[in-house]
């Protein structure tokens, strides 16, 4: 499976402000950028984190991309997949609506009325880990369900959990000209952090896109 992670910082690294809440810091033509990446891709992932302070869709925006993928034999979106230990996803969340498949990445430790509840909007439930979704075990489970491509779009503590699990094959970084601060604020990779055996990344492009630069890295 290639993994793609893409995200957009401030210029000192954070996703959005202390207040969890989402910033837009891509401008118009990196949008556009993200949803192109989407229209390559199998299944796009995001944290319950992001799921619960966003509620985002996931979808493809242009319909020109959508009728690209039909014409390709694909789904018209890309599938959508949410890491959460605990099926604490809200049944009333957007990315639960019709419009593509949903994954639910569920630990051991998932109640059952919370998963059935899950089942019940929509959600295929794929249980991946004892206490805490395992991403390995994750992978490999959306692989045998035809994911080849996943890109995963956040946020600070699902990328650091994949950057420790050796998992991510390519960044695409949107670095927007805005200073968010806040020693609170969620940054590009949170969890534990490293202090030894730091992944080190090949840059292998840098580009001006709207008011900011597009850096690309392979991991
Ligand atoms: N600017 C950008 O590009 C983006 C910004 N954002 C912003 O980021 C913030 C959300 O980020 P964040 O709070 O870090 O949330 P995340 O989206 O990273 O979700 C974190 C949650 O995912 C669950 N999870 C399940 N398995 C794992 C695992 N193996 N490793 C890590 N987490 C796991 C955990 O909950 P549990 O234990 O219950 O499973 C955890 O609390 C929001 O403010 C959002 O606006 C988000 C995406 C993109
Ligand atoms: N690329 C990018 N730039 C920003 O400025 C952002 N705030 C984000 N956030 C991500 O986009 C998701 C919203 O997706 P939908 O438009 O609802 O499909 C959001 O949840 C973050 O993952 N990304």
């Amino acid at each position: 499976m290639h993994v793609h992670v893409n995200a957009a910082t401030s210029v000192d690294g954070k996703l959005s402000s202390r207040r969890r809440e989402q910033i837009k810091i891509s401008g118009d033509d990196d949008f556009a950028r993200v949803d192109e990446i989407r229209a390559t891709t199998d299944a796009v992932l995001v944290g319950v984190g992001t799921v619960l302070a966003d509620d985002p869709h996931l979808t493809l925006d242009d319909d020109e991309l959508v009728s690209a993928r039909e014409a390709r034999g694909e789904p018209p979106h890309p599938a959508r997949v949410v890491a959460d230990s605990r099926a604490r996803t809200p049944t009333d969340a957007r990315i639960l609506d019709d419009e593509a498949t949903t994954y639910v990445l569920v630990s051991a430790a998932a109640p059952a009325d919370r998963r059935a509840d899950l089942e019940a909007s929509g959600a295929v439930i794929v249980e991946a880990g004892e206490e805490r979704v395992s991403f390995p075990e994750a992978c490999d489970a959306l692989e045998a369900r035809g994911v080849e491509r996943l890109m995963v779009e956040g946020g600070g503590e699902v990328i650091f959990s994949l950057f420790s699990d050796g998992l991510v094959d390519e960044l695409s970084l949107y670095v927007g000209s805005m200073v968010i601060g806040g020693r609170d604020a969620p940054t590009l990779a949170d969890g534990d952090g490293f202090v030894a055996d730091f992944p080190s990344l090949s840059l292998r492009a840098v580009e001006r896109v709207d008011d900011g630069v597009l850096l690309t890295y392979d991991c």
